[in-house]
């Protein structure tokens, strides 16, 4: 698949599928001022999200591995139908690790597309997942590169049969930053969070902002819907809004 749509001066934004050396596909999001957003069907991940000037905003690892059903440790990965280790499937659900595709035909959203590149993936359940996990669902994923070079991801997940289930997600993302000591995170204060280094054991955050001096992994409760990584080093800082998700992971690991 290979499409272009609005037009600005001499670009236009673009959705290209191309193969990683695995053979895998990945769909390239590019907007009007060159802006980019590489996602796999591998997990349906974002693996890079890239600026007009071409500075990569994502983290992925060196040592990621590329080949399911390893999952890849960087960009955006999906954690459903699990978040962590809380339930009995492996650590955040086993959707990371699925080879998912393109939605040709999804179904329509109140958001306004206009002028920006998107991609629909979907997700659903083999029977072997059945079998760890008998619940019927499909999971819709899109993301929009906007031409702002903002990222945009919305989640939809049905319950096919009406029989209900519950689950967790979350979008675990790994940000590109300088010097962890020149990062701080606002929007946090005096939020409760679950210390996953202490037993999942519940505080109140005291600090005016988060910042990391020894690993941090926690998730905070009932966050606003905005929260701000300021990286003063590179001075930039990353806006994380949401909607309908209720918590928010930190997570810095040594
Ligand atoms: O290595 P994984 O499975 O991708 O998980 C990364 C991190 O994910 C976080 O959500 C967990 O709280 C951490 O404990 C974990 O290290």
């Amino acid at each position: 698949m290979n499409h272009s749509g609005a037009e600005s001066d001499h670009k236009i934004t673009s959705v290209e599928v191309i193969k990683d050396k695995n053979g895998i596909e990945q769909v390239v999001l590019r907007n009007v001022r060159g802006a980019s957003a590489t996602v796999s069907l591998h997990g349906g991940q974002v693996l890079s999200w890239k600026t007009e000037r071409g500075e990569e905003l994502l983290f992925t690892s060196t040592k990621a591995v590329y080949t399911p059903p390893k999952p890849v440790r960087g960009g955006i990965p999906i954690c459903f139908p699990q978040f962590g280790n809380r339930g009995t499937l492996e650590q955040h659900g086993f959707a990371r690790n699925k080879i998912w595709v393109i939605d040709q035909n999804p179904p329509p959203l109140p958001t306004d597309s206009n002028g920006k590149a998107c991609i629909d993936l979907l997700l659903k359940p083999s029977e072997d997942d059945m079998k760890i996990w008998p619940h019927s669902f499909e999971f819709r994923l899109r993301v929009c590169l906007a031409a702002d070079g903002r990222l945009n991801m919305i989640s939809r997940i049905r319950n096919v049969n009406g029989k209900p289930f519950s689950f967790s997600f979350a979008f675990h993302t790994y940000f590109s930053i300088s010097d962890i000591s020149e990062v701080r995170v606002e929007g946090l204060e005096t939020l409760d969070y679950l210390d996953n280094l202490h037993q999942k054991e519940r505080f109140t955050e005291q600090g005016d902002a988060l910042t990391f001096e020894s690993e941090v992994d926690r998730v905070y409760l009932d966050s606003s819907s905005m929260v701000a990584v300021l990286d003063h080093e590179r001075k930039r800082t990353f806006v994380i809004r949401k909607e309908g998700l209720p918590d928010v992971g930190k997570c810095l690991s040594f």
